[in-house]
């Protein structure tokens, strides 16, 4: 059996990013920049003013000097002319500072009499004066090709004269859940049926790692109606299937698929939950078949199906960071499967992370798994291990999952 690590490696190995579309600035965040994006003009603009004040000439502005006032320049409005030698403009914050004044003369520290301006302190060269270009030049890349839009990138994309951004196409993942027992949540179930939990918690989970997801109607457990539900699919960036991947008799997704062109990659890795997890392809379309126990489903689409869809969607991370926490209790010695246990996560008075691990760790229960905020690492063969010791933790908290 592959180790997850391999499995990583083997499923990311020839994922292409998609192609670009583009999209309005509003439209934008979480998208992934395709090219770097350079400015289309300076900012700020021209020499502008920080305060509400008088353009000044600083050498004019001895305390008790009076200073002619000449004109106004607000906002949006910059003053034509020049401030000569004693004279002074009426100036806004956002205003362009006119030619010959080189410091800002904050109304506080003036007395404005009709025409006439008397100075009460005097302002430093340059004072209150955001110069052109201080926060960036024309043609100077603001955002790098590759990064994921912030609400303060999309700002200052903006403000680089952008209206609109190329980012990378949302990679359309469509889910296939199988068996018979399958029906959709809210309709009659019948004796020995279940409710489809797993394809809606994979298109959120499709959703947060920036595809788009398709949730297909659930197949019978028979070869012809999952290779049937799954005819078109050549247009998909990934398809993921769920349930039908162990050795039962009705397991039959491998099957299903062989119909339309799959080729196996792997099948079956050293992990629990997710023994079962399949990877290959039909024609140019990766294909990851996702064990059917919800838990197994998604803790398995958390290790290999968003650092995958993440890697079409164009992010340059792709799998889930791993932090350190303390053991909340003991842990028993491992087999030779990584195992990914759910556990809650508290904090001791000198704020380390504390993992404590759920008594149950059946690959069923989805209330456990909803009430975890992290998976505790234990990796093949790791010995027993006594509450106060260090772990691998992967948060869920922080994921908003
Ligand atoms: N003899 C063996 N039996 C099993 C093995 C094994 O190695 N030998 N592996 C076990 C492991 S590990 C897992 S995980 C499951 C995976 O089985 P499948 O991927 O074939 O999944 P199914 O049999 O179709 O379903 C398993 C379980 O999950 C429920 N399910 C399936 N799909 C959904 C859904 N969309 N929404 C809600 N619940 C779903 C299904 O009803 C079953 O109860 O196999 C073990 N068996
Ligand atoms: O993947 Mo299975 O969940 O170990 O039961």
């Amino acid at each position: 059996m592959l180790s997850v690590a391999e499995a990583q490696a083997r499923i990311l190995a020839d994922l292409v990013p998609t192609g670009p579309e583009l999209v309005s600035l509003a439209e934008s965040w979480g998208r992934i920049a395709v090219a770097d994006i350079a400015a289309r003009l300076d900012n700020p603009p021209a020499d502008m003013s920080a305060m509400d004040g008088y353009a000044v000439r600083a050498e004019d502005c001895a305390p008790g000097n009076v200073l002619s006032l000449v004109g106004e320049g607000p906002a949006g409005h910059p003053f034509p002319g020049r401030v000569g030698s004693g004279e002074t403009v009426r100036l806004y914050t956002g205003s362009v500072v006119p030619q010959g004044a080189d410091a800002i003369l904050i109304q506080e520290n003036a007395r404005q009499d009709a025409e006439r301006v008397t100075v009460a302190a005097t302002p430093g060269v340059g004072q209150h004066i955001r110069r052109r270009g201080q926060d960036f030049a024309r043609g100077e890349m603001v955002v790098p090709a590759g990064r994921a839009l912030t609400a303060r990138d999309i700002g200052l994309v903006a403000a680089a004269n952008h209206a609109w951004v190329a980012v990378r196409r949302r990679p359309v993942v469509v889910i296939l859940s199988t068996g018979d027992e399958i029906a959709l949540p809210g309709d009659p179930i019948a004796p020995g049926g279940i409710a489809n939990s797993n394809t809606p918690m994979l298109a959120a989970l499709v959703r947060a790692c920036g595809g788009e997801p398709v949730m297909l109607p659930a197949a019978r457990d028979t070869a012809p109606d999952i290779a049937r539900l799954a005819q078109g699919i050549e247009t998909a960036d990934l398809l993921l299937t769920v349930g039908g991947a162990s050795v039962g008799r009705y397991d039959l997704v491998q099957q299903g698929l062989e119909r339309i062109g799959l080729t196996v990659d792997f099948w079956k890795i050293a992990m629990r939950p997710g023994k079962p997890l399949m990877h290959g392809r039909i024609g140019r379309v990766p294909v990851l078949g996702l064990p059917g126990n919800p838990v197994a489903a998604l803790v398995c689409g958390l290790i290999f199906a968003l650092p995958a869809i993440r890697a079409l969607a164009g992010h340059q991370e792709r799998c889930l960071p791993e932090d350190r926490a303390i053991l909340g209790g003991d842990l028993p010695e491992n087999d030779r499967r990584a195992d990914y246990l759910r556990a809650t996560l508290s904090r001791v008075p000198d704020g380390s992370l504390v993992a404590t691990a759920f008594d149950r760790q059946d690959s069923a229960m989805l209330h456990i798994l909803a009430s975890s905020q992290a998976l505790i690492l234990r990796p093949p063969f790791a010995p027993p291990a006594r509450a106060g010791e260090s772990c691998r933790v992967v948060r869920l908290d922080t994921l908003s999952i």
